[in-house]
């Protein structure tokens, strides 16, 4: 691609970069689950195993992340098993229009400001 790139550089791939690049998403800033889907076929359109260069949340290719098969089972269970054991609440002076949404710059992106979430234990489950 005609690119010099010297010996011992570090490369990093901007993979946020690339989720919002709107040649590869349409609408990229909209929440869309279902343009990863094929739904007609019950199958995926677009998905995160390192074959479609514009969804690599797990890197591609021979480094690419040794977990996926445990993040896939585990992500799922860990995240259904808090939505539905706890009802989450905002801290009381914070809503969601308020919400600082900055992000810090860095390898991984997180919020500037941590959330503070609130577990409320649901009764009964
Ligand atoms: C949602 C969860 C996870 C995400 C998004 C993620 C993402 C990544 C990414 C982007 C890489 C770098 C790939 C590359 O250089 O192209 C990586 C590497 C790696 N990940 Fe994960 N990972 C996750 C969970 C896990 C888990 C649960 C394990 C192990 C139990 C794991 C083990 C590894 C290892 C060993 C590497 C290095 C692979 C190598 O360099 O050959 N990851 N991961």
């Amino acid at each position: 691609m005609g690119y010099f790139i010297p010996k011992d550089t570090q490369v990093f791939v901007n993979t946020w970069a690339i989720g919002r690049d709107p040649d590869a998403w349409d609408e990229p800033l909209v929440f869309k689950p279902e343009r990863f889907c094929d739904c007609d076929n019950k199958s995926y359109k677009t998905d995160y195993k390192g074959q479609h260069y514009e969804f690599i949340p797990f890197g591609a290719g021979r480094r690419m992340c040794a977990g996926v098969p445990l993040a896939h089972r585990i992500l799922h269970l860990v995240l259904g098993s808090l939505l539905h054991r706890f009802d989450w609440e905002l801290d009381s002076n914070v809503t969601p229009l308020t919400m600082d949404m900055k992000d810090n710059l860095g390898i991984t992106m997180r919020k500037f400001e941590p959330l503070l979430a609130v577990p409320k234990l649901v009764v009964g489950s």
